[in-house]
């Protein structure tokens, strides 16, 4: 089977990051494409880079076909609706996985993300797949996405805000907020003695049983059908369904 695993920003070193955390995981069977997208903002830090991320996005999935599922590796999810349309294969952000891993380990469990801004749209998406009962409360350590990887107080900050919220919520576990993060989730875990949920291992474990469970998509009518045909004009010319 082959796992497609999307960085929607433009940050390589990133991507790198994401794969290694992907690999860890992957079943023997499982190939695991990393792809950065090929146009869009460097990091997604706001409404605004989300938006622009999504063309780029949906670009990488139409770049590759014919893979067993997708995987959006970053935390806002973006442009997850408008790729179940154009995928024919399952589609996860890896908010949406770390959530469904995180809500068995207990009763309840916190998210801690990168800078404050980003707290509004971590609580959207916990709403909107159903796990407001279990989040008991989202934190910000207050590191841009870019930094986590140069920053060499990172992981003590992250730890910190892990533990923090931990004991603050009274969570049972901790969904790191951030794609790039990936690579401190056993430290935090083996610091704090508690779960940490990083969503793109969450995404790929997910996707990968799905695909050995035969599950696709591409329904050929319903919300996810392929988009109706039409014109895109501007830089999006070559775009849509034909
Ligand atoms: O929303 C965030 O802060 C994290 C999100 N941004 C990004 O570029 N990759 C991510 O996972």
């Amino acid at each position: 089977m082959r796992i497609c695993v999307i960085n929607p920003n433009t940050a390589t070193a990133m991507t790198e990051v994401i794969a290694v955390a992907a690999r860890s995981v992957a079943r023997p069977d499982a190939e695991i494409v990393a792809v950065t997208s090929p146009m869009g903002p460097a990091s997604i830090e706001s409404h605004y880079d989300e938006a622009l991320a999504v063309p780029g996005l949906l670009r990488a999935i139409d770049d590759h076909p014919d893979h067993d599922g997708y995987l959006i590796a970053c935390f806002g999810d973006p442009g997850l609706d408008a790729a179940r349309e154009i995928a024919v294969a399952p589609v996860l952000g890896i908010a949406e996985a770390a959530m469904h891993v995180a809500a068995p380990l207990g009763r309840g469990f916190s998210i801690v993300t990168t800078l404050d801004r980003t707290i509004g749209r971590a609580g959207d998406l916990v709403e909107h797949y159903g796990f407001a009962r279990q989040c008991r409360g989202i934190h910000a350590c207050d590191i841009p996405v870019l930094e986590l990887e140069t920053n060499p107080a990172t992981a003590d900050i992250l730890e910190k805000a892990c533990r923090e919220a931990l004991h603050a919520d009274g969570s049972d576990a901790i969904v790191l907020g951030c794609a790039g993060m990936a690579d401190l989730a056993h430290r935090i875990s083996d610091a704090i003695g508690a779960p940490v949920i990083d969503g793109v291992a969450a995404g790929v474990g997910m996707l990968s049983s799905m695909a050995a469970m035969g599950l696709r998509t591409g329904t050929a009518s319903g919300e996810f059908a392929s988009p109706p045909t039409k014109i895109y004009s501007g830089p999006l010319e070559g775009f849509g369904r034909t």
